[in-house]
């Protein structure tokens, strides 16, 4: 009896322990998944945060190597699969990976510890170099553990069921992704938690080794708990190399059908009879399943597009939101824990609501229609998203374009101004212009004039429009008439501020777009007469100065001032993403601060974050129809010795979805954001089409009982032995051949 059915039947043979129709085994499985993907999304989610304050990078040189990370981890489940089906199995490819994963995870941790090269104890690392080394080795390790066994563990999952077992087979795949979402959800709610405490062995610092630490236990204790089952798993031993036999059929098919080209050579009903000369049906059969599968992947990457920039685009689309629910404040990023509370819910529905009755509707929902629907529901996803942002464009400021320059001019002068651009009217603006709004005073603010330069001052520079005494005029009551020469940069907007002494005015460049992450932008013009510090801000102030924008956070935040002698407090509640300039006049202290005037630049966003709702909503329904189906189809149409490399295919869709994400990233975007989004909704319908047409055409087949029904033919076909020994003989001469060469 042939080694491969020795092992089906030993399979269907032994009794494996079973609770309420499952097998016990997989309780182990699904726990170690949990935990597993706890300390993958843990770590990731605190990650930039690590390279950005830790390690000092700058924005761009932290978000790609992040992005690099991550596509790594969904380019290694290949190499996990070859290694499992070919040499060393699923489990024990398992365990080896895990073991590398755990210690990335470890190495990780401790490249966060300052304390471990602060030889000066000032709290921040004396040698980077070796910080970054090791966070490098750590991903390099975790990228390799995590996607070396994604392939795997889904399919020895599969592995533990037994032909009977075909409904609670497809449940276990549910589970399992519910337990995927379970673990990360946890972690992306607690791993930020543990980074936002302090600790330190000289000094008190952000606790990142908590943060990564946590996650490096989660990945110890997945694999304690995998090791832990090991007596009750159902373990399929791997048939040698069989990714080599693979590609060696393949070549051998193609070549052979090349030197068959003419027509005088009968036609094969597929291109991989070809390889029947020299190799084994079965092969063939198992070659021509996975090549099946793998064809109908092509489209697929589309949904991941699409999917993937939730963590992208949509949560830079939740930074021009506001997030306040009442009750509680939700951060841009924090709006992404949706989709996992979303599949914790939606799944069971769907399992056991909703397809249960489309199916009593007697309609066939079969696995490739599910996953047509899921992408259609990512697509409609897309058209939420756009008309949200539509929403959001109508409550954007106006910001100059590339040829225009916007300014403001704040006048702290005593007197009123008369300030005449060319072609427009004259504005008044009084001294410290107030309007009373609630507590706060308000300056009027004046976004005066946006200049078009080629109408207005068509002897400009192509970068900077100048104005001068011809251009602008500035009239006091008593004082002299004002000439000075400003330069307005073309595609910004500036401030003109006009201090005590107006001869002393100055133009300042004001933020022109919304400021990052849902943050606030605020600065302050020191109209106090000596220097003043001001908490959050990086270095005291002149008189007269104006101060860079400083970010600040959502809710109510206090600003000390303080010139040394004198001190007091100005407090403010902020929204999410407003930009504001306070006025200090001269009489701050003795109005203990409450004099602060307030210039509103940019209004806090005004779009709730609850509108993101829907798209959340279609897109996780979309990732049920289509992911978890995905992984059950990927798994019930594999020959049983390419299971996990099947797996990796499909996590290889995956992958190939962020790529496309990283190109259209860089290839710039569309004008209007709500485009790009019709684009890309219209982009995974035409796939989707193309998907259902290709899907009509295929059989779903019954992998083992092919396989049988060849085995069987096998046992009485004269001709298997003979073909058998040819590629015996074939392959020692090429060994051989390769010894000579070497000689
Ligand atoms: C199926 C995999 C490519 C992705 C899967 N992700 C999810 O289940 C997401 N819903 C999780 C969420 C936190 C982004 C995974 O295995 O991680």
């Amino acid at each position: 009896m042939p080694d491969s059915k020795m092992d089906e039947t030993k399979k269907k043979k032994k009794k494996t322990a079973e609770c309420c129709g499952y097998p016990i085994s997989i309780f182990f499985i699904v726990v170690n998944e949990f935990c597993e993907r706890f300390s993958y999304y843990g770590m990731r989610a605190v990650l930039v945060l690590y390279f950005r304050y830790f390690l000092l990078w700058d924005d761009d040189l932290a978000t790609s190597i992040y992005h690099a990370f991550v596509a790594l981890c969904y380019l290694t489940p290949i190499l996990g699969a070859i290694i499992a089906d070919s040499w060393l199995g699923k489990f024990k490819t398992i365990i080896y990976l895990s073991i590398v994963y755990a210690v990335g995870q470890v190495v990780m941790a401790v490249s966060t510890i300052h304390d471990i090269t602060d030889a000066n104890r000032d709290g921040t690392p004396d040698n980077f170099t070796l910080h970054i080394a090791l966070s490098m080795l750590g991903l390099v390790l975790i990228a390799l553990g995590t996607g070396g066994i994604k392939p795997c563990v889904a399919a020895f999952g599969g592995d533990q069921f037994q032909e009977h077992q075909s409904r609670q087979l497809n449940t276990f795949f549910s589970v399992f992704y519910l337990c995927i979402n379970a673990g990360s959800l946890l972690s992306t709610l607690i791993t930020p938690v543990l980074r936002a405490q302090e600790c330190g062995i000289h000094t008190q610092q952000q606790c990142y080794p908590l943060a990564f630490g946590v996650p490096a236990a989660l990945m110890v204790v997945s694999l304690v708990v995998f090791i832990a089952g090991s007596g009750m798993y159902t373990k399929t031993a791997p048939e040698g190399n069989i990714m080599g036999s693979v590609c060696k059929c393949i070549w051998f098919a193609l070549n052979n059908r090349f030197r068959h080209r003419s027509d005088i050579y009968p036609k094969r009903e597929h291109w991989m009879d070809w390889a029947e000369e020299k190799y084994d049906k079965l092969l063939i059969a198992q070659i021509k399943m996975v090549l099946k599968v793998l064809f109908l992947y092509i489209p697929l990457p589309m949904f991941w597009t699409l999917f993937d920039q939730k963590g992208s685009r949509w949560t830079l689309q939740a930074t021009t939101m506001t997030g306040d629910f009442g009750g509680f404040v939700l951060q841009p990023d924090q709006m992404q824990t949706v989709n996992p509370i979303l599949i914790l819910t939606l799944v069971p529905i769907m399992d056991r609501i909703i397809f249960p009755l489309i199916k009593k509707c007697g309609l066939n929902f079969s696995p490739l229609k599910r996953m047509t629907v899921g992408m259609l529901f990512a697509a409609t996803a897309f058209i939420a998203a756009a008309l949200v942002q539509m929403e959001i464009d109508k409550t954007l400021p106006n910001f100059p374009s590339s040829s225009e320059s916007q300014l403001k001019v704040v006048n702290m002068h005593s007197e009123s101004l008369i300030v005449t651009v060319p072609s427009q009217e004259p504005l008044l603006i009084g001294s410290f212009e107030v309007q009373h709004t609630s507590k706060h005073t308000t300056a009027v603010s004046h976004w005066c004039f946006t200049i078009s330069s080629h109408v207005v001052f068509p002897q400009s520079s192509p970068d900077y429009i100048t104005f001068d005494q011809q251009d602008i005029r500035l009239a006091f009551n008593t004082t002299p008439e004002i000439n000075k020469d400003l330069s307005l940069i073309k595609g910004s907007r500036q401030t003109l501020i006009i201090p005590s002494e107006p001869a002393e005015m100055y133009l300042k460049e004001d933020i022109k777009s919304k400021p990052k992450e849902g943050k606030n932008a605020v600065r302050f013009v020191n109209g106090w007469t000596a220097y003043l510090n001001i908490t959050n801000l990086e270095s005291s102030l002149q008189p007269s100065e104006t101060s860079n924008y400083t970010l600040v956070s959502q809710g109510m935040r206090k600003f000390t001032l303080t010139d040394g002698i004198q001190s007091c407090e100005f407090s403010r509640k902020f929204g999410f993403g407003s930009s504001y300039t306070f006025l200090i006049p001269s009489d701050l202290f003795s109005t203990d601060c409450e004099s602060i005037k307030e210039i509103e630049d940019m209004q806090p966003n005004s779009v709730h974050m609850a509108l993101q709702i829907p798209q959340y909503f279609l897109i996780t329904t979309g990732e049920v129809m289509f992911s978890v189906t995905g992984l059950q189809f990927s798994y019930s149409q594999a020959p049983k010795n390419m299971k996990s490399v099947l797996q990796a295919g499909w996590l290889c869709t995956n992958a190939v979805g962020n790529i496309i994400v990283l190109i259209v990233a860089e290839l710039g975007k569309l004008p209007k954001q709500w485009a790009e989004y019709v684009l890309f909704a219209s982009l995974l319908v035409a796939v989707s089409i193309i998907f259902s047409i290709m899907a009509y055409f295929y059989t779903y087949i019954d992998p083992a009982e092919i396989e049988a029904e060849i085995l069987k033919q096998q046992e009485t076909d004269p001709d298997k032995k003979k073909k058998k020994e040819t590629l015996e003989m074939e392959e020692k001469e090429n060994e051989q051949e390769i010894k000579q060469t070497k000689i």
